[in-house]
């Protein structure tokens, strides 16, 4: 079954389209979890004992787990949110010349998803969106302030790369497994895009700690009512560093963030 189908069930399952990301940030980690083998795991795992009822995916961002003790976290992550069923979509915005990408790609064997950089262009992503079983998001128009230094410059047919960017993603998605990456903090563009590529769905970051537009979020980012609003840190550390309760402000944060986007929804 393919992912955006895969997670069409999901969001019906759980009503929501909160995705939860896994960014355990080591100095943000409770104190009683770091003497643990593994603190990240034993974070993540309360994390998802707590949220998953809410979460239409897990995103991990892989910069949180780039050493070994990291890997063996995310491993642990991925297995334990696929047990819960929760689809598991790793931000780590790869690509690179074919032999290297080819390797990057394997990360698909263990997660669902992927968001991927498109600055190298087609081959360099090749691997990715022959992958018909996995969802590729691709960077358009990120939540980021310097995110406007490339992409809102203005190319001689007069749109903005974001623009082109989204309409090679569309003429890329032979699978059906092609979606954008577009910030919350870009309302005038998420409405844009969302004319430019009806059928293309969002994965929204910046909702939460960048403080981006929410309802925008939903009503742009959804394509058939499939689509994605990430809030990280504003799940993740809604609750105090110490003890237990962290996990439970959490999944408060979930069920919150899941009911203010599930007003904008259809
Ligand atoms: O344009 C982008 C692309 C990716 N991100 C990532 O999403 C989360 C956002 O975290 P918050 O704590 O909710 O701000 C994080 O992993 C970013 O690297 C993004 O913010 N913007």
């Amino acid at each position: 079954m393919n992912f955006f189908d895969r997670l069409h069930d999901r969001i019906r399952t759980v009503d929501s389209v909160v995705s939860v990301g896994l960014d355990p940030d080591p100095s943000r980690i409770p104190d009683h979890l770091t003497e643990y083998d593994l603190p990240r795991w034993a974070f993540n795992r309360r994390i998802i004992d707590a949220t998953h009822e809410h979460a239409a995916v897990y995103k991990p961002n892989a910069a949180f787990y780039e050493d070994p003790d990291g890997w063996a976290a995310l491993e642990e992550t991925i297995a334990y949110a696929h047990g819960k069923n929760v689809p598991v979509l790793l931000d780590a915005k790869r690509a690179d010349i074919g032999n290297t990408t080819r390797q990057y790609a394997q990360i698909l064997e263990k997660a669902d998803a992927i968001t991927v950089n498109p600055y190298m262009g087609r081959d360099s992503l090749q691997p990715f969106l022959a992958d018909e079983e996995s969802g590729v998001f691709i960077l358009c128009r990120t939540s980021n302030p310097g995110g406007a230094d490339i992409q809102d410059l203005e190319l001689e047919s007069g749109e903005p790369v974001y623009e082109r960017v989204a309409a090679l993603a569309d003429l890329w998605n032979e699978n059906d497994n092609v979606g954008l990456v577009v910030g919350a903090t870009k309302p005038e563009e998420l409405e844009e895009l969302r004319e430019q590529v009806p059928d293309l769905p969002f994965l929204v970051p910046g909702v939460g700690a960048q403080g981006g537009d929410a309802e925008a979020a939903v009503e742009f980012g959804l394509a058939n009512g499939v689509g994605l609003v990430n809030s990280s840190r504003g799940i993740i550390f809604a609750g105090e560093h110490d003890g237990e309760e962290f996990a439970k402000a959490s999944g408060q944060a979930a069920k919150r963030l899941k009911k203010r986007l599930n007003q904008y929804r259809d």
